[in-house]
């Protein structure tokens, strides 16, 4: 004979569906069942415990293999004996008093599942409850838990299978409700010939076949035992994490004092560099044998001296220096003392001229002296003090150095080249007049 059973989806670990398949205890008991009684039971799959009892009302559904009795539900469905027996328990939130059973509740909320037997129950024992109808029991557990339920009234087993797969700590057991889960076989009224066969078949039952099915009440095993191996790995990602900032650090801290030492060599070559830019300055505007300064130079103040002439109409007097006879020192004592004849005149410069006075050697015996703020007068008193001093300064051989003046003073009109004709052909003529002399561009 086949026939359609049908369960709650939603009642584990009394029976549930997984992967399309009937689990739980009931699909345990209803092949053990169908071995014993040679009944070929298909299942048919359904969404909730409703649609299974609506189904077994309209005839869809054959036989259901786990259920309570209740009168209402006896006037559809014919029940075998019972073959499981389970307390059903009071449940709260964990800071709620026990509860000395369903009597002793008053004002607060109870839960229980819709289309369960306790419905009837409660309506018809506690009419005057607060009774709320979930959806199932993890429902009615999930609100008790959030405390948006005071009570929930289920079978002991399944709460506690649920309470341990979802973490459901914030509730505990308060009581034990009066009503017993008697569970048996339910068959469509149609199939009522079947009951003295499922009896029979329930009798047959052993003492094993009942501890089986115990077993699988259990719930999941929550592991109690310390997993260290994640603690281990942090510990080892941790330290190997101080140990690359460890050596990070200390290498900064290397390079940081090589880039200093880097820096205070960079620094004492920078030093070294701009005494040394300073030296060359001073070479390229110096002459190197008398330390005074050079032509360039000089140029560079005789256009100073030409503006301000032009802008303020100050007075300027330059003197053309010649050394006479100059080649015979050479010739006769040698270059080295022609260099120091030379080196004697630029200090003899150096101490008949004022400070505001330009000094330099203009090129090979010849000198030059540029007077700011300096008449002819005053000029021409310059020069022949120059040429006394010349006279009587010491220097390395026997001969007296004299020397020849050409001075000139600066027209509002000159350029440099006209400034130095003028005092070049006044040198020319104390030369020409018998050297040792004096002569101005004017006269
Ligand atoms: N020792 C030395 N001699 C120099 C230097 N520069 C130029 N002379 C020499 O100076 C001499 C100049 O000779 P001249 O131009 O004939 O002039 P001078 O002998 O002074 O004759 P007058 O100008 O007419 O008095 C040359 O022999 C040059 O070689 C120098 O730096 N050192």
């Amino acid at each position: 004979q086949s026939l359609t059973y049908c369960i709650d989806p939603n009642w584990a670990p009394y029976e549930y569906i997984e992967a399309e398949q009937h689990k739980g205890i009931s699909a345990y008991y209803l092949k053990r069942i169908s071995e014993l009684t040679n009944l070929q039971l298909t299942f048919l799959k359904t969404d909730s415990w409703q649609e299974s009892l609506s189904a077994i009302e309209n005839g869809h559904c054959d036989i259901t293999p786990l259920l309570n009795y209740s009168e209402s539900r006896a006037k559809t469905i014919s029940f075998s004996k019972p073959y499981f027996y389970a307390p059903n328990v009071i449940f709260a939130h964990y800071q709620h008093q026990l509860v000395a059973g369903l009597s002793k509740v008053s004002d607060e909320s109870i839960g229980v599942v819709k289309g369960y037997r306790l419905v009837d129950y409660l309506k018809g024992h506690y009419p005057e409850a607060d009774l709320v109808q979930v959806n199932s029991e993890l429902d009615g557990l999930t609100r008790v838990n959030n405390q948006k339920l005071d009570l929930f009234v289920s079978s002991f087993y399944a709460a506690n299978y649920l309470i341990h797969q979802h973490n459901l700590t914030n509730m505990r057991i308060v009581g034990i409700a009066e009503v017993k889960d008697q569970l048996r076989f339910g068959v469509r009224h149609a199939h009522k010939d079947l009951i003295p066969r499922l009896n029979a078949s329930i009798e047959k039952l052993s003492h094993e076949d009942h501890h089986k099915a115990f077993i699988m009440l259990e719930p999941v095993k929550v592991i109690t035992q310390t997993n260290y191996s994640l603690a281990w790995e942090i510990a080892a990602i941790g330290s190997l994490l101080l140990v690359i900032l460890a050596s990070r650090h200390y290498y900064s801290l290397k390079q940081r004092k090589a880039l200093a030492r880097k820096n205070s060599a960079l620094e004492r070559l920078h030093r070294a560099l701009e005494k040394k830019n300073k030296q060359l300055e001073e070479l390229a505007v110096k002459d190197h044998l008398t330390q005074l300064h050079n032509r360039s130079y000089l140029s560079g103040k005789v256009a100073e001296c030409i503006n301000s002439k032009k802008r303020y109409k100050t007075e300027c007097c330059l003197l053309l220096i010649d050394i006479d006879d100059f080649k015979q020192f050479n010739d006769s004592y040698g270059h080295q003392i022609g260099d120091d004849v030379l080196v004697t005149l630029a200090r003899t410069l150096e101490l008949c001229a004022r400070e505001t006075d330009f000094t330099a050697r203009w090129g090979g015996e010849e000198f030059v002296i540029i007077c700011p703020e300096t008449n002819l007068h005053d000029a021409l008193h310059l020069a022949n003090r120059f040429r006394e001093a010349l006279a009587t300064a010491e220097h390395a051989c026997a001969d007296p150095i004299t020397c020849s003046i050409g001075i000139a003073e600066l027209g509002y009109d000159d350029s440099q080249e006209s400034w130095f004709t003028s005092a070049d052909n006044a040198l020319y003529r104390a030369k020409g007049s018998g050297k040792d002399k004096v002569s101005i561009a004017s006269d």
